[in-house]
């Protein structure tokens, strides 16, 4: 091959070295050496720290090709290399994967302002959104006006852990028009083992990814309560009811068959039984709200970050602005739980459920 062909491939980064964004890092190094339109090496960029052995994370994942803090037990590709510069880690690259926890993708961008190239595509695998002075925003809204870049999204029921050990699962990726450029972004992730489907709908893929996670909380309250199998049912169909309320009345244009991709009933599904927002959920009603979701998640995570507890947050806004309580009484509920206005018992409404589903 000469250098004018090499110069022509994609060039892939990743924003984000944490529990999921080292298992993409890995199902895109797997790709990127099987494929000739990638070139073999994946920048992953790390959020530096020093590990109790006195040694920097990024400086641990290159010598033993493992995220020891946030993956441990298992190999990334010897073509993934840990970058704690961002600037050197995205230099070039032309296709960027964003992966943080969605607190600190705003900052990350405004970083980014200026130095990237200006053919760059973008993925978003985040789920949450930011509530602004005018309103609600998508993380991939956030990422594209920040960098003016076109902005996918990736979502699914996507358990980091059980991916990385190669076990079956399939995701969804949004797109909102180039349909060429999310079937590349599919073959940089797909594998025998995660199969990706692409489909025309960014705004409603994302929001089944950021809203699940509200009701992963509530699932979690209920396991906690020990409340049996029929109520956490009732709950997640609940909790579906009203993610699709909500995401059609913030995007209209969001399409009805997005909720049975794995983006939608399969995710919460999944995230509802397996994640780590219930999980954490379930210890806060077993403390009967008495310990802070942010002491619970510190000493169960070990560095990990919840996503569901800030997002009810940024939800409730959503419905207190617009003055849609009355329609979302699970989304609401969640949140006055989570700060200890309800006790974790309120999660069970009956009747405001019902007067609910006559509205929307
Ligand atoms: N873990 C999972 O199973 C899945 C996660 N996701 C989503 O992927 C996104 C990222 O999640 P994970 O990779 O699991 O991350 P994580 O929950 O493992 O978060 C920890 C990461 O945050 C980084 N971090 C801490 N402080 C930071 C700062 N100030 N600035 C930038 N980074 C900082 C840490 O270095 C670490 O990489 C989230 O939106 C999550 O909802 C999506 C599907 C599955
Ligand atoms: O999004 C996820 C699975 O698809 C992971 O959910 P948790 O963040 O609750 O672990």
């Amino acid at each position: 091959m000469n250098a004018e062909e090499i110069t022509e491939k994609y060039k892939v980064a990743v924003i984000g070295s944490g529990n999921w964004g080292s298992v993409a890092a890995k199902l895109i190094a797997s790709n990127t050496l099987n494929y000739d339109i990638f070139h073999d090496e994946v920048r992953m960029w790390v959020f530096d720290e020093t590990l109790p052995s006195g040694e920097k994370l990024s400086d641990a994942i290159n010598q033993t090709n493992v995220n020891v803090k946030y993956l441990p037990g298992i190999e990334l590709g010897k073509n993934v290399i840990a970058d704690p510069d961002l600037d050197h880690a995205v230099r070039d690259a032309n296709m960027l994967v964003f992966v943080t926890p969605h607190q600190f993708v705003e900052g990350v961008c405004k970083r980014l302002v200026g130095k990237l190239r200006g053919d760059v595509q973008v993925i978003s695998l985040i789920k949450g959104m930011e509530f602004k002075v005018d309103g609600p925003c998508m993380i991939s809204s956030v990422i594209s006006k920040q960098l003016g870049a076109c902005c996918c999204v990736l979502m699914g029921a996507n358990i980091a852990d059980e991916i990385a050990e190669e076990k079956f699962s399939e995701a969804t990726i949004g797109y909102r028009e180039n349909k060429e450029v999310a079937e590349r972004w599919a073959r940089l992730f797909a594998t025998p083992y995660f199969s990706v489907t692409a489909i025309q709908d960014l705004e409603g893929v994302e929001l089944c990814g950021t809203l699940k996670n509200v009701v992963a909380i509530a699932a979690g309250f209920v396991d906690g309560l020990e409340m049996g199998s029929n109520t956490k049912a009732a709950i997640i169909r609940i909790g579906l009811n009203e993610m699709r309320a909500f995401s059609k009345r913030l995007s209209p244009s969001v399409r009805e068959d997005t909720f049975f991709e794995s983006c939608g009933m399969a995710d919460l599904i999944a995230t509802c039984f397996g994640g780590r927002n219930r999980k954490v959920a379930e210890a806060f009603a077993i403390h009967g709200g008495q310990r802070p979701f942010d002491d619970l998640e510190t000493e169960m995570l070990q560095g990990q970050k919840l996503q569901g507890v800030s997002t009810a947050r940024e939800v409730y806004q959503v419905l207190e602005s617009n003055r849609w309580f009355d329609s979302f009484p699970l989304f609401r509920t969640v949140h006055e739980i989570c700060i200890g206005n309800k006790p974790p018992s309120a999660i069970v409404h009956y009747n405001d459920f019902r007067k609910a589903e006559d509205k929307i």
